[in-house]
């Protein structure tokens, strides 16, 4: 399972988070897709790279594959499961801009500046399935996508495009956003305050400590679970001014939703756990991630590799 986040510093720059949750990874590195990179895309969306962009991901066939990543201009998008709901195009729709499911990502943050600039050019998208080879089939998934002021959810489904504000700014897996949205009403009674001490029969009582209002968040990592555990902490953790404070942000919500080896089995009887955690920084254009065998965090600055370049950049 996955869990993805988006904040703000408060001054206008954007933090996109997430957690990628799966049995095994897929070799993924930290790719650069540089301006001067000329793309392979089937359809065509993906005519040339507007704006450089950075994040995680393979490359396969020589063009990248990316689970998340974000751009010059501080738009950034994840990729997370979505089985059972997500079902894209048979093939390309005449008339419509067709994005191959895999380039979905590169669609987003080689093209765009800002979340509005894609929500209006989504009114005229059809997301296809046309796998980039056949040993990788595509991928059934939602997305979030996000800028310094907001974050919409993008869903494609049997009835075609659905797209979400996503006024919580949080993404989790199945089922859809508006389910995850609506489940929220469950929780009004949580908050972060010191209850008041209360009176019971004859008895005063008093909270063991803090925390107390938070009883009902529910702990387990069942994906409804998590996209109310992520809202609660995400919408709570006060606004923070500087980088280093905002990625101790990023990383400290992810790991309140973070799957440890041996709690959760998937179907296969194959245990999942956070294979890693990234994040885009738009004040910085960094890409940060850590991973389960390795909690340091580390990072990769946009511009210290060659933005405007010809070729991929596989760190
Ligand atoms: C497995 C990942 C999602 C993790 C997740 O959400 N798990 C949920 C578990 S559950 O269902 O809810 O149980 C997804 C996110 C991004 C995906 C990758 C990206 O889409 C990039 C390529 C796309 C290719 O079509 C398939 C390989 C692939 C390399 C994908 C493999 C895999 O499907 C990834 C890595």
């Amino acid at each position: 399972m996955c869990t993805g986040i988006r904040f703000s510093d408060g001054s206008g720059h954007l933090y996109l988070a997430r957690n990628l949750d799966w049995t095994s990874g897929y070799g993924e590195r930290v790719v650069v897709t540089p301006t001067g990179f000329t793309p392979t895309s089937p359809f065509g969306a993906v005519p040339s790279i507007r704006h450089a962009t950075i994040g995680m991901g393979i490359v396969e066939e020589g063009t990248p594959l990316y689970f998340d990543c974000g751009n010059d201009a501080g738009l950034a998008v994840a990729g997370l499961n979505f089985p059972g709901y997500a079902q894209y195009a048979t093939g390309p729709v005449e008339g419509a801009t067709n994005v191959a499911a895999y380039e979905f990502p590169l669609w987003v943050a080689s093209q765009f500046s800002s979340v509005d600039e894609v929500e209006q050019a989504l009114a005229n998208v059809a997301i296809v399935d046309k796998p980039i080879n056949e040993k990788y089939p595509s991928s059934l998934l939602h997305w979030i996508i996000g800028d310094a002021t907001r974050a919409i959810v993008v869903e494609y489904t049997a009835d075609g495009m659905h797209v979400f504000d996503d006024d919580v700014d949080v993404l989790a897996n199945q089922p859809g956003f508006a389910w995850h949205h609506e489940n929220l009403r469950n929780y009004l009674n949580t908050e972060p305050d010191f209850p008041q001490e209360t009176v019971l029969g004859r008895a005063k009582l008093s909270p063991f400590g803090s925390g107390s209002h938070m009883r009902g968040i529910p702990g387990d990592y069942y994906s409804p679970s998590r996209f109310v555990r992520a809202a609660y902490v995400n919408e709570h953790y006060p606004t923070k001014t500087t980088e280093e404070e905002n990625v101790s942000r990023a990383f400290h919500t992810l790991q309140q939703v973070a799957m440890v080896d041996g709690c959760a089995a998937m179907s296969s009887g194959e245990f999942e756990k956070t294979i890693y955690t990234g994040l885009f920084s738009g004040a910085t254009g960094t890409y940060y991630w850590n991973t389960y065998e390795d909690p340091s965090v580390r990072s990769v600055r946009l511009a210290d590799h060659s933005p405007d370049g010809a070729e991929l950049v596989v760190v």
